[in-house]
């Protein structure tokens, strides 16, 4: 088992591609990444290190049932992290949104997601820089910078390898 492990949530499979990317740039340190609705608490923590993944759904959710999905996803997931112990762990969030289509919810499942690790004692790193983007409100903003790292697919997908690379570099001293 490597020392980092990634889950991500999916709707339509773009968050999954990004978990791919994320594993291929960091190689042997992470393990494969795992929708988190094929894995148990128990795996979840055990490892030092997590990169969560997720997409914004329904009205800026988590995916799951609630936000219309077909299956579960971290929506049932942070029901089950609620009396999980986090502390001493390390975690990164990464988010995908749409910034044209929900300008006034943008990436804002990274909220629930953050609060819910921070809930649950862990340290969260990888914050990320709220410029270069258009949108009106995000839950996922603490003060001018979102509380991990947003990605767009849908309008900047361009930008994407470019700022996973970037973020990666940022993080690498905290998760290795
Ligand atoms: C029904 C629906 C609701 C969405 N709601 C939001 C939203 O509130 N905020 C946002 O930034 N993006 C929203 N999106 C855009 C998705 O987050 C975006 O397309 C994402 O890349 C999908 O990732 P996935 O393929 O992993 O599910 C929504 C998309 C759909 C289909």
């Amino acid at each position: 088992m490597a020392n980092i492990g990634i889950f991500f949530g999916s709707d339509t499979g773009k968050t999954r591609k990004i978990a791919k990317l994320i594993q291929q740039k960091l190689g042997d340190v992470a393990d494969a990444p795992v929708n988190i609705n094929r894995t148990s608490l128990e795996t979840f923590l055990s490892y030092p290190v997590l990169v969560l993944g997720t997409p914004t759904l329904g009205d800026g959710q988590l995916p799951g049932f609630a936000a219309g999905c077909e299956s579960e996803s971290w929506g049932e997931f942070i029901d089950q992290l609620a009396d999980a112990n986090l502390s001493g762990k390390i975690v990164a969030l990464y988010g995908l949104g749409d910034q044209q289509g929900y300008p006034d919810n943008f990436a804002s499942a990274l909220r629930p997601l953050y609060d819910a690790v921070v809930g649950c004692g862990a340290q969260v790193v990888g914050e990320w820089p709220g410029d270069g983007y258009d949108f009106s409100f995000s839950a996922a903003l603490e003060g001018d910078k979102f509380v991990g790292l947003v990605l767009d697919q849908d309008n900047q997908f361009d930008l994407t390898d470019e700022r996973v690379a970037s973020w990666l570099e940022q993080i690498k001293p905290q998760i290795l």
